[in-house]
């Protein structure tokens, strides 16, 4: 198909809708088989996070899928469920600090903004799983360096500038600005330096993430180089906590927003009998907590720009549809994630219980959830944000009486990157403790 004869914002056929020159935005099944699950390669938008600068590829701004395939390969071992696992027992005292600071701010009679919160915790557990240390957000409550306030203004720059990569080349990616270190992404690249030269003279470093990156470069130098570790921890930097605290917010918001669904949960966690920090096993056995964490997957992907690819040599047809080579074909989670053909007449509504019902339309819905992505370029950091969000959710239910300041009152949030919500401060009061 030749989009120069078709006008933007034609809706193909309800599925397939133009979104801009050269890109089709696909709300369809088929966008997830025949898009992100195939080898082409990724949009250009995808460039941009390079972190802080061109010079530095990392995992998410390659686009080319062999490459990217073969990067993704030598840092997945930091990833994986098992080495996760390995920290929890550091991730655990991580959550300890933060009930003791929701402790101390309810004391206050402080209301709490969890946009700040729950970054803080993610934050901190990002540093502790691949440097071995926390970067201190808990313990000193507050956004140091104004990392969390800088993230909004990278993402913000990065989802709306990545689609003028001739923009970013005459302003940021200007050699000048690269020499003289003005990339507005210089706060994560300076916390990751930081926190590499910290690790260096700590001889408490586990066989945390960066151990497990150079473990592969030991066995294989010829394919990967030590950019490339620096380049990976800045990704992980980068991505692993605007996306927690999107999801716990919403979490929290929508379930205030379901008094029944709120009760019903606190019956199955209050007895299940819960270690003091929950672990990850635990939390996986409660089939309620696990539906209210996937529905809030779904309802609000923390991640909401599309998912762009490039239409390969030769085109590719989709949804019936033969698109030719350079196409920009893009899947947005939020667009899937509505779709009634799959998620049932009220996929307009937060409703848990629909992962509850018929294990058919379990497995339907299942397969067509794209919070995380799909196909080679899913985020690698899902083990982690599970395990984080089990045990964040499970541990607040059980701990803590929640209300909003002003009951009812609606967040504010945009869609840069990531949806992150904020304004809706809330009161926290400690219940009993086992
Ligand atoms: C609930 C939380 C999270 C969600 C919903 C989420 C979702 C996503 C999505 C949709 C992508 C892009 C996929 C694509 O472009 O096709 C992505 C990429 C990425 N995520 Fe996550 N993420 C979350 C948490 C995390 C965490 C905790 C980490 C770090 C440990 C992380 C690390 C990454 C990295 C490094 C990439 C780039 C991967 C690549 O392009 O190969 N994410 N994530």
């Amino acid at each position: 198909m030749a989009l120069d004869v078709l006008p933007q914002g034609l809706s193909l056929s309800g599925k397939l809708v133009r979104i801009a020159y050269n890109e089709v935005s696909i709300s369809d099944p088929d966008g997830i088989e025949q898009v992100l699950k195939s080898k082409m390669d990724k949009g250009e938008w995808y460039k941009i996070t390079s972190l802080p600068d061109s010079r530095f590829i990392n995992q998410m701004s390659e686009t080319n899928a062999k490459r990217h395939m073969e990067k993704q390969k030598n840092i997945a071992s930091g990833y994986t469920l098992s080495n996760i696992i390995k920290s929890e027992p550091y991730i655990d005292n991580l959550f300890s600090l933060f009930r003791s600071r929701l402790d101390e701010l309810a004391a206050a009679k402080q209301p709490i903004k969890f946009e700040q919160w729950f970054n803080y915790l993610a934050f901190d557990i990002v540093g502790e799983v691949t440097f071995s240390r926390q970067f201190g957000f808990l313990v000193q409550g507050r956004d140091i360096g104004n990392a969390i306030a800088n993230q909004g203004f990278l993402t913000l720059y990065l989802s709306v500038v990545g689609y003028f990569q001739w923009v970013h080349n005459l302003l940021l990616a200007n050699p000048l600005i690269e020499y003289f270190n003005l990339q507005p992404a210089m706060h994560v690249f300076d916390t990751c330096v930081a926190a590499i030269d910290a690790r260096s003279k700590n001889d408490k470093v586990r066989k945390d993430m960066i151990e497990q990156w150079m473990d592969t470069r030991r066995k294989h130098p010829e394919s990967m180089d030590q950019k490339e570790i620096f380049a990976a921890a800045v990704a992980t930097i980068g991505a692993g906590a605007d996306t927690i605290s999107a999801v716990l917010q919403a979490l929290f918001y929508y379930l205030l927003r379901s008094p029944k669904t709120f009760d019903l949960l606190r019956e199955e966690i209050d007895n299940a009998q819960l270690s003091p920090i929950p672990s990850y096993e635990e939390t996986q056995k409660l089939e309620l907590l696990q539906a209210c964490i996937k529905e809030t997957y779904r309802f609000h992907s923390p991640v909401s720009l599309n998912l762009s690819r490039i239409s390969p040599p030769g085109g590719v047809t989709v949804c019936g549809r033969h698109f030719e080579p350079g196409v920009v074909l893009s899947v947005n989670p939020w667009a899937i994630h509505r779709l009634t053909s799959v998620f049932g007449p009220d996929a307009d509504s937060f409703n848990p219980h629909r992962w509850l019902g018929d294990p058919d339309s379990v497995r339907r819905m299942d397969r067509n959830m794209v919070a995380f992505g799909a196909g080679y370029n899913q985020c690698p950091g899902r083990n982690l944000a599970h395990l984080e969000v089990s045990k964040a959710a499970a541990l607040m239910v059980r701990d803590y009486d929640i209300k909003q300041v002003n009951p009812g009152q609606e967040w504010k949030f945009m869609s840069h990157f990531a949806a992150v919500p904020h304004d809706w401060p809330c009161w926290v009061t400690p219940r009993k403790r086992c």
